[in-house]
């Protein structure tokens, strides 16, 4: 599948009564890795789902190569080719790993998660085990083999370095690079600052709603971009 643009057009979005998101502009160009930084409770999670189509916006559009995509639902948005990875472990503990994988895809397994095994090889090689007996960060893997499918061109990942050990996140960051160089563009939210400007092509911050415009990480250093936008209790990881 050809990875294209993927744009937020000044979206606003909430809950009920409560704008959480004014007027967000965000462009993911195809290949290329954008992190979206901000405090708890900027607003992060509420622009991933509103990608996703988890959330319906009140005004603004999500695009997709061009083409508007703020009507369609997040079964229709997945096989455009967003592949939403949401906060948290989304496996379902009591189904083995081989029935966890199936239930995102149609067809022989090995073929389909090809490139997910050979970047974690561990879980190929645990399919018949619980998902709820592997560690936090083989369950992790398991929630991400998804980004790996040939059909998920736009990854949007939340955190997903929450709770794993330093080395385990080390690999999951080693498993982005894997992303993007298949051609795949990376959206994420990422409480490491330090590790997030490593490996973002463009980083936006985002304050109580409201998301800035794209910053070039090579220019600001984590420092510079933690005092000069943030203020914020971040670990740097
Ligand atoms: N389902 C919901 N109903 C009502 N308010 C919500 C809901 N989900 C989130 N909020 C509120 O929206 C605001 C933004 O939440 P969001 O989860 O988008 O922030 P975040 O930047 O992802 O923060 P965190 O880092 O804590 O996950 C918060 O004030 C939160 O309390």
């Amino acid at each position: 599948m050809t990875t294209q643009t993927l744009e937020v057009v000044g979206l606003t979005a909430g809950y009920g009564t409560l704008t959480v998101l004014r007027d967000a502009n965000v462009t993911v160009e195809p290949g290329s890795v954008v992190a979206l930084l901000g405090p708890n409770g900027a607003g992060k999670t509420t622009l991933l789902r509103a990608i996703g189509g988890l959330l319906t916006p009140t005004s603004g559009s999500v695009r997709l190569g061009g083409t508007d995509i703020t009507g369609r639902g997040p079964t229709k948005r997945a096989a455009a080719g967003i592949c939403l990875i949401p906060e948290g472990r989304g496996v379902f503990p009591g189904l083995t790993v081989r029935e966890n994988l199936l239930l995102a895809v149609d067809g022989p397994l090995r073929d389909r998660y090809a490139l997910a095994f050979e970047t974690f090889p561990e879980i190929g090689k645990r399919l018949d085990a619980k998902a709820g007996s592997l560690s936090g960060g083989q369950q992790q893997m398991v929630a991400l083999a998804r980004a790996f499918l040939p059909d998920s061109s736009i990854v949007v990942l939340d955190e997903v370095s929450m709770g794993l050990a330093p080395l385990v996140i080390d690999q999951i960051f080693d498993a982005l690079e894997v992303l993007r160089e298949s051609g795949k563009s990376v959206l994420l939210v990422e409480q490491y600052v330090g590790r997030a400007l490593g490996c973002a092509d463009v980083v936006h911050l985002i304050d109580r709603g409201r998301v800035s415009g794209p910053i070039d990480p090579s220019a600001l250093g984590e420092d510079e971009l933690m005092s000069r936008y943030l203020g914020l209790d971040i670990a740097a990881g």
